[in-house]
């Protein structure tokens, strides 16, 4: 196996045959691009979810995460709401992105074809879930949320910053 090789094949179909098989841009690209099955204008704060007419079987152990593209996320504010999305291993529908325009003023437009995200497979872990009482003690114990310090743009005046008793939710 050459390092250009991957280890698995990833069986797709195109369900909409006219758009290109999906492909890394890269031999070792994590990222497979994903095309538009539609076009569209997305304003300022809108959403949409959009077809990408691929359905694929994952292997077992492994998930398919949906991430934005970084090119378009800066040059024009395009996200999407759930990244990254989660694509089951045993789901066989057509992979759909829910599309963000996070821009406050300009409109994206989106053409049928245009390369709108990337899906990544990765290795996934599946414990068996067991119910118990209580969990080993460890260095931090419940402390999240910032507890370790070092808040960058947080000031503690800001109505928005969360303080102590407001983000510990054992004292609620
Ligand atoms: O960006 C995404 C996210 C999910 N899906 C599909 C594949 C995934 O396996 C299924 C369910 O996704 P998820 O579990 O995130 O959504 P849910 O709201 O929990 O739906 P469900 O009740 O079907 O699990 O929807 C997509 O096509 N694109
Ligand atoms: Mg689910």
């Amino acid at each position: 196996m050459t390092s250009e090789q991957s280890y698995e094949s990833l069986p797709l179909v195109r369900l909409d045959p006219d758009l290109p098989l999906p492909t890394r841009a890269h031999p070792g690209d994590a990222g497979i691009d994903l095309y538009s099955t539609t076009d569209l204008e997305l304003g300022p704060g809108r959403r949409q979810v959009v077809g990408t007419g691929i359905a694929i079987a994952l292997p077992y152990g492994t998930v398919g995460l949906v991430h934005p593209r970084s090119g378009l996320a800066a040059r024009a504010g395009l996200s999407i709401v759930n990244a990254p999305g989660t694509i089951d291993a045993g789901y066989r529908g057509e992979i759909k992105v829910c599309l963000i325009n996070l821009d406050p003023e300009s409109p994206i437009q989106i053409a049928r074809g245009d390369r709108i995200a990337q899906l990544l497979v990765q290795r996934v872990e599946l414990p068996e879930i067991v119910e118990v009482t209580t969990l080993d003690e460890t260095a931090r114990g419940a402390g999240g949320y910032g507890s370790s310090g070092g808040h960058a743009i947080l000031q503690p005046e800001s109505p928005s910053a969360p303080s102590s008793s407001a983000t510990n939710t054992s004292e609620a």
